[in-house]
Parts: structure tokens; C-alpha cells; sequence
């Protein structure tokens, strides 16, 4: 009994601020009991089940029998293994049982020793970060479950009806349960070559209908307080109220809530756009006290009614340079144009973004803008893995949607009413636009499009682009050269086979302008301004010993890796785990859920597990590291990340910018870092040749040794050499869990082959015959010997690890490690400390 969708919420201490109990006899007679007046308790969920489909916790349960009666199922509990709330005791909303729960029923006889089983082997497994996450497990699972705080606002007949409400939707559960089979597993890419990103937009289902956190996770205060409604979505029936609570969580921190906006702020350089007053003091108290040049040249542009093509440098504020405008225009329609003629509302924006996590930022971002406004605009997020029926609720009231393509198309084109409405938008806008409309996403990004032009009326001519009432707002930080030289208007827009080319997507918008306004605030430079880029030369197989080196010869940072394939980050995260680093994963082959997880645990203070965004740079509360794929690459806006590594080098010269522009965000600091094998060494340069090309040739700085524009790092091989030994055995142990995981499922297909070549399984001698051989086949082998190892050796080379991790390093201070990038910072006020705190980083002190 291992799979649940509970809430990993943490088993309360007992007694200790818990709800009242009534007082249970001790009858050791069994009675039939509902599932959540069990005494269900949390078990630690080890940190490689972020990946595993349908997997959300694990919970114990002892003493409890399950009997069938027909298709209906009891627990049959004594009475000091029930917990019965009296009025107040809500304890039981934290554990809705879900899908998992249905199987466990239909499967087991109650026994707790399978979860015991699973979860032991799990800890075995994987090494786990010495960051416990307890601390945010309690609210950071992403369930949709309120907890126990979450009720406390509510009324004693609120309450007593989302008991009910709940009851029955157990019942059903439960009902559902016996015949229930087990739920395929979402499938993941094992594919080791490229991360799809969100290609799995509209894929799967079941990943679908698990809801996860809140839209407004990152929300205001009073957001906070509000009531939701338990998890599950197939109990739509029973659950209506709490659907409408939910929905109610679009609220924004109300005025008397916010913080007074400074009134000594000098806000005049914000006079010139002309802003009402209502959001120039909304931005001040963002403290934001002048606009960014792509807000500066974007916002009045937009205001005019002008269709817009933006670029800008990463972290330059692009977003609000489009969310500006477009909340100013709501505000100036508001009590003017609320409903459509049938009385439906008319959003008035559709923001497409290529990725969800960016979809989930730009809304928190519009969010935090909008809080001080006396009647905020509803804004909904639209994005795959999250439950799509939520979603289409949502859109009916929705004023601005921002959505990926795949999910947004899926809606659309199941016939939904919200295409009438759809039409009518005033702001189209697409950002990363370069990104976007490439990559795959382009074909339902294409359709959303041409739906969104179709006439209402005759449902098949395309109304003329200037009897439309949309604006189309196109941003990125980087277009093709060639194509900024057409925006420009230095040269013609020739689309004869161009196929996919981004020149003829744009032209498939729809402007309604024949000639869009581009604006481009940073013609010179692509890159930050406060960004140092260097690169570390290195042995093809060596890249996770200098990973290792470089994240720590850069203490107290949030550091972002980036690879090129799903796999390297799969193997990479229990690796510096295994070092005792803080390392968590992302990338598109997780569920929704733990891509959140992954990313809030980066933003979180390791030490305290609290969110950390107003830490100021450079300050040690932050020590976390982030292995992502490239849909980490744009728009991400996480503070305090101030060194990126490319673990691999990138596959394009517009990634490199991307990705390093996830640090050094306004006007911050950052280092970005190039790992790369003497193969690499040439593409690279000319790769960041590339993006350097058209500063150097402006400020002649274009020599043939400094024409990359990224420093080679003087790295001191000597202090690399001495780590060697702790990342040899730590990969030694990570490659023994990893092989062996893999091992299982391996043989399972070598068996299925086997057998359709109606020869006897035996891997062994399979091998030996050559019909497993060829390419890839040394690293079988070398899977094949770690997975021979024994539990035992494997433990042994944990604890030969600890103790090497518990020794001091020499760092010898004298000698200069990053040549002349951050030394002095390295080592200021840590002289030859910084490598004795290897184990952990501080994190077990
Ligand atoms: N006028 C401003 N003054 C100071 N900070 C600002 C201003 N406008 C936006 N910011 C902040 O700058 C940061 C970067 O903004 P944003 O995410 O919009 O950048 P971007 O240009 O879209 O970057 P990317 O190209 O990486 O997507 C955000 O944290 C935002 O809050």
C-alpha cells in the first residue's frame, strides 16, 4: 500500500496543538469506520519519488482490516485506531484519500508493511539531501487540500458542510474503490538526448486530473486565509461549494492589507507614460521607481493602440512592459464593457507563454501589481498539468488567461463557449516569442490564432485584420539578427520559402498593423549588464568533478545547472545529494506537482525551508542548486540566483543568453559558467562569439583573444585534484542505485525480447551471443557492475563517503582559484574555512 494522493502533511505531534478528540473507549472490538476517522500516519517521502508518476506520499496505517461486501468496502478499526472529530475537529481535511487509496483498497489486506517496505527500499535507494523536507512538506505538496489553518476562518455551518461534503465524497471513493483497477502510470521520456520541455502540453490525462497547489501559491495574505476545497475533481458532484471557494481564489490582497506604498518615493520619472493613478501607486509600492527602457519605449507605444514587437535583455522587466498596458486599458473598461451581449464576460487579454512554470509567473507577477487595485481583474492560468475542468470554470470568469499553447488549444477546440468570448480580446501577447512560435508549440499556437480570427459570424472567413479589436504584443530577449534587421525596416520581408522561419510565423499573428512597432531597448548587447561569463576547460568525463568544484569555490549562491538531456539531470541531483548538496530537479518528464516542488524547495532557505525572496544578494541564507533542462531557460525570475553553470554546453547561441539571463535579473549581479570538454572548446567560443559579436564589433574590442567576450577561468586544478576521490565514490554509489532501479526494468524488456525471438531469457549469455552488444554496450557493462553490487558494499562506500565528506579539504588560500573573477568574495571572511564545511554546506550544523 504504497501510492497516495494525500497530502504529505506532517503527522502532528501528539496532543500538541491538535483539535480536541473525543474521548474513544478502549474496545478492542472492530467497527466499520470512514477512511479519514482513521489514525493515518505521514511517512517521509525520499526525494527520488519527485519523479515518479502518480506518486504524492506515503501514509502508514496498522490495525485495520478491509472487508468486501459486494461492491462496497469497510474499515473495520478499534476504536483507539479512529479519530472522531467532534464539531471543531477538522484534523481529517488534511487526508483525502485519492486514486491511490482506491487501489490500495482493491489490493491489500489493510497490512501496513508494504508502505514500510516501499518507503525502506526507497531511503535504501536514493540518497537523500540532508535538507529534511519535513518543513514544507506540511504545505508544499501541491495538494489542493486546505489544511487545518485553512478552515479556521470558517463558519460552524461552513464547516459542518464541507464535512458533509466530504463524507460523501468518501463514500463514493470508497464505492468506486472496489472496482477500481490500478491507474496506468503517466508515461516519462527516458529519452537521453533532449528534454521536450512542454511538448507533454496536452498529453496526459491522468496527470491532468490531479490537482495540485493553488494557482495563487506565491498569492497575497488575505489570499492565504481564504477557504479551498478538498482535492478531488472526479467528486465534482459532491463538491460544489468548495468549487466555488476555490474559484474564489483569485482574490488579491486587499488595500488595507498592503503595506503603505513609500510615500518619499520619487516616482516623476514614471510622469511621462501616463498612468493612472491607481497603478502608479500599485508600482510604487513594488518600489519600482522608474520604468526600464523596454518599459520606457513598449508602455506608451502600446497605450496608443499600436501592435508591438519588444526586445530586450533577460531580466529587464519585459513582462510589466506588456501587463502595464494592458491592466491600464482594463481599468479605463471597467464599469464600461463588463459582459458580452449573452451576459458572458469578455477577457481582455490572452498572454501565451511557452512554458508553465513562466505561464505561473507572469500571473504571479500581474498579481502582485494588481493587489492595491480596489476591484483586481480575475486572471487565470491555463497550462497543462493541472486539472483542465478547474481551468474551464476558471476561464468563464477570467479577465486576463495566460496560458501555454498545448493546454489552451485543448480547451479551445473541444467547442468550448469560451471561444465567442476569445474573439473579442483586446491584447493578444506572446512572449518569448522566438521560442514559442518554434519548437513544436507552433502548431497550436498557430490554430489559437486562426481561431481567434475566425469571424463569429460565419465561423470560416477570417474577419479583416483591421475590423479586429486585438492589439498582438510579441516579446523576447532575443529574434534572429536577420529578422531584427526587417523589423527594422532594413530590409524586405521576403517570405518565399521560409517555411517555419520566425520572420513568416510572425507574419501568421495577424498585426493589425501592416508594420508592427518594434522596439529594441538593448541593440547593442544581448547579455545583462551585471553578468560575468567565464568557462572552465575540462576532461570530456571529468564535468562532475568540476561541477562539484565550481559549486563550491562559489559558496552561499542559488545556483542554476543546466544540461542538455532529462537523464544527465536525473543522475546529477542524487549525485550532489550524495556530496551533501542541496540539489534539486527540473525538467518537463515530472509531474506538474513536483516540477512546483522542485522549484519552491529552490527558492526556499534550506536552512529554515521558508521562502527566502527578500534575501538580498550575496546573502549566505541561500544555498540551494537547481539541475534543470532548458525549460528552465526563459522568463524564469527566481531572485537571488547568482551563478549558472552550463553543465552542458548549450545546443544554440540564443539558449546561452536564456539561460545565463536567469541571473544578474534588473539591476543584480551574476556569473554565468561554461563547463567544457576540449572537444567543445572551438563551437563554444564561436557559439559565444556569436552573442558577443555586435558589442565587440561596436566597441572594438573585436581581437582574436578576447573576441568571445567570456573569460577562461584559471581554475586551481591542484584543489579540483584534491576533491577527485569524494565525486569518484559518491558517482561509484549514485551509478549502484541508479543501475539498479534501471536493471529491473531493463530486464523486464530483455525477457518481452527474448521471447518474441522465442529464445530462452538469460542476459547473461544473451550478452555473450552478441545480440545485446554494439553501441552503448561499455556502459552496459559498467551498469551490469554496479548493479552487481551488494547492499552491503554499497553501505560500506556510504560510510567511507561520510567520513570523507567529514574531512577537511586544504584549500591553500594563497592560491587563486577563479582567476580574477570572485576571489576576493570567495574569500572574504571564510580564508580556507569555506572547504572544511563541505559536508553540508552548513546545512547539519
Ligand atoms: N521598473 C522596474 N524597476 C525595478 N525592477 C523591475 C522593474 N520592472 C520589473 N522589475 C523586476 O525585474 C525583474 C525581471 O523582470 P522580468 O521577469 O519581467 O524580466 P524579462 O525582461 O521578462 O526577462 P526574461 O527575458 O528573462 O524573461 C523582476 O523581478 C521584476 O519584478
Amino acid at each position: 500500500m504504497v501510492a497516495n494522493k494525500r497530502k504529505l502533511s506532517k503527522a502532528p505531534a501528539a496532543g500538541a496543538g491538535q483539535p480536541k478528540r473525543r474521548k474513544t473507549q478502549a474496545v478492542e472490538k472492530k467497527r466499520p469506520v470512514s477512511v479519514d476517522a482513521l489514525q493515518w500516519k505521514t511517512v517521509d517521502v525520499p526525494e527520488m519519488f519527485d519523479d515518479a508518476e502518480g506518486f504524492f506520499g506515503l501514509e502508514e496505517i496498522e490495525g485495520v482490516e478491509i472487508v468486501r461486501e459486494g461492491d462496497k468496502v469497510k474499515f473495520m478499526a478499534a476504536a483507539k485506531d479512529t479519530k472522531e472529530p467532534e464539531e471543531d475537529d477538522f484534523s481529517g481535511f488534511d487526508d483525502t484519500p485519492g486514486d491511490a487509496d482506491q487501489i490500495d483498497v482493491a489490493s491489500s489486506n489493510g497490512s501496513s508493511k508494504l508502505r514500510k517496505k516501499a518507503q525502506k527500499k526507497a531511503e535504501k535507494a536514493v540518497p537523500q539531501s540532508d535538507d529534511d523536507d519535513d518543513a514544507d512538506d506540511d504545505d508544499d505538496d501541491g495538494d489542493d487540500e486546505p489544511s487545518t489553518l485553512e478552515t479556521k476562518g470558517l463558519t460552524k455551518g461552513q464547516k459542518k458542510a464541507k464535512r458533509m461534503a466530504k463524507k460523501k465524497m468518501l463514500e463514493a471513493k470508497a464505492k468506486k474503490a472496489a472496482k477500481a483497477k490500478p491507474a496506468k502510470p503517466v508515461p516519462v521520456s527516458d529519452d537521453d538526448s533532449k528534454d521536450p520541455e512542454d511538448a507533454q502540453e496536452t498529453a496526459p490525462k491522468q496527470e491532468a486530473k490531479k490537482d495540485i497547489k493553488k494557482d495563487q501559491k506565491k498569492g497575497p495574505k488575505k489570499e492565504q486565509k481564504k477557504v479551498t476545497k478538498p482535492v478531488e475533481k472526479e467528486a465534482s458532484v459532491e463538491i460544489e461549494d468548495d468549487e466555488d471557494s476555490e474559484l474564489e481564489t483569485n482574490v488579491f490582497t486587499a488595500v488595507e492589507d498592503l503595506p503603505e506604498p513609500d510615500e518619499d518615493l520619487d516616482m516623476s520619472a514614471w510622469v511621462p507614460l501616463n498612468l493612472s493613478p491607481q497603478l502608479l501607486s500599485s508600482i510604487a509600492r513594488l518600489g519600482f521607481t522608474k520604468p526600464t527602457r523596454i518599459q520606457a519605449s513598449a508602455i506608451p507605444e502600446i497605450m496608443d493602440g499600436r501592435d508591438v514587437i519588444g526586445k530586450a535583455s533577460t531580466g529587464s522587466g519585459k513582462t510589466l512592459a506588456f501587463s502595464i498596458p494592458v491592466i491600464e486599458s482594463w481599468l479605463a473598461r471597467m464599469g464600461t464593457k463588463p459582459a458580452a451581449a449573452d451576459g458572458k464576460k469578455i477577457p481582455i487579454a490572452l498572454f501565451l507563454s511557452p512554458t508553465r512554470e513562466l505561464a505561473h509567473q507572469i500571473a504571479d507577477h500581474i498579481k502582485e501589481l494588481c493587489a492595491g487595485l480596489p476591484t483586481p481583474p480575475y486572471i487565470c492560468t491555463v497550462t497543462g498539468g493541472l486539472s483542465e475542468q478547474k481551468q474551464q470554470r476558471q476561464l468563464a470568469r477570467a479577465d486576463i488567461i495566460i496560458g501555454t499553447p498545448g493546454r489552451m488549444w485543448e480547451i479551445m477546440s473541444a467547442g468550448s463557449a469560451i471561444l465567442d468570448s476569445l474573439r473579442q480580446i483586446s491584447f493578444l501577447v506572446v512572449d518569448e516569442a522566438d521560442r514559442l512560435l518554434k519548437d513544436g508549440h507552433f502548431k497550436e499556437a498557430e490554430e489559437i490564432i486562426k481561431a481567434l480570427d475566425r469571424s463569429a459570424a460565419t465561423e470560416e472567413n477570417e474577419d479583416k485584420p483591421e475590423d479586429r479589436p486585438r492589439q498582438t504584443l510579441v516579446f523576447s530577449a532575443t529574434f534572429n539578427r536577420g529578422l531584427q534587421q526587417k523589423l527594422a525596416g532594413k530590409s524586405k520581408w521576403d517570405l518565399k520559402g521560409q517555411g517555419e522561419s520566425m520572420e513568416y510565423l510572425l507574419k501568421k499573428l495577424n498585426f493589425r498593423e501592416e508594420k508592427p512597432q518594434f522596439i529594441d531597448a538593448n541593440p547593442i548587447s544581448q547579455m545583462a549588464e551585471n553578468l560575468k561569463e567565464g568557462l572552465i576547460t575540462c576532461g570530456d568525463m571529468e564535468k562532475d568533478l568540476y561541477l562539484y568544484a565550481t559549486i563550491l569555490l562559489q559558496p552561499c549562491h542559488r545556483t542554476l545547472v543546466f544540461t542538455n538531456s532529462i537523464n544527465s539531470v536525473r543522475r546529477l541531483v542524487p549525485l550532489l545529494q550524495m556530496l551533501n548538496l542541496p540539489a534539486y530537479a527540473l525538467h518537463s518528464g515530472m509531474m506538474q506537482k513536483a516540477r512546483m516542488r522542485s522549484l519552491e524547495r529552490f527558492k526556499a532557505n534550506p536552512v529554515t525551508g521558508q521562502a527566502s525572496a527578500n534575501t538580498t544578494p550575496g546573502q549566505n541564507s541561500t544555498n540551494t542548486i537547481l539541475i534543470a533542462t532548458d525549460v528552465a531557460a526563459r522568463g524564469l525570475d527566481i531572485p537571488n540566483v547568482d551563478l549558472i553553470i552550463h553543465y552542458h554546453v548549450p545546443r544554440s547561441a540564443d539558449d546561452y543568453v536564456h539561460r545565463s539571463g536567469r541571473t544578474a535579473r534588473a539591476s543584480a549581479h551574476g556569473t554565468s559558467v561554461l563547463l567544457c570538454g576540449p572537444k567543445e572548446a572551438i563551437s563554444t567560443q564561436r557559439l559565444v562569439a556569436k552573442v558577443h559579436a555586435k558589442k565587440e564589433a561596436k566597441v572594438g574590442l573585436a581581437t582574436k583573444k578576447n573576441a568571445t567576450g567570456v573569460r577562461t577561468i584559471d581554475i586551481d586544478r591542484k584543489l579540483v585534484a584534491r576533491l577527485r576521490e569524494r565525486v569518484v565514490l559518491a558517482k561509484a554509489i549514485t551509478d549502484a542505485t541508479l543501475a539498479k532501479e534501471k536493471g529491473s526494468k531493463e530486464d523486464d524488456w530483455m525477457k518481452k525480447a527474448a521471447d518474441e525471438l522465442g529464445v530462452d531469457y538469460d542476459s547473461d549469455e544473451l550478452e555473450k551471443a552478441g545480440m545485446w552488444s554494439g553501441r552503448g554496450s561499455g556502459r552496459k557493462e559498467q551498469e551490469k557492475a554496479s548493479r552487481k553490487l551488494t547492499k552491503a558494499e554499497v553501505a560500506s562506500m556510504k560510510g567511507a563517503l561520510k567520513e570523507m565528506l567529514s574531512r577537511r579539504i586544504n584549500t591553500g588560500v594563497s592560491e587563486s582559484y577563479f582567476g580574477n573573477m570572485d576571489v576576493t568574495d570567495l574569500l572574504k571572511g571564510s580564508q580556507g574555512d569555506f572547504l572544511g564545511k563541505v559536508d553540508g554546506l552548513g546545512l547539519d550544523d
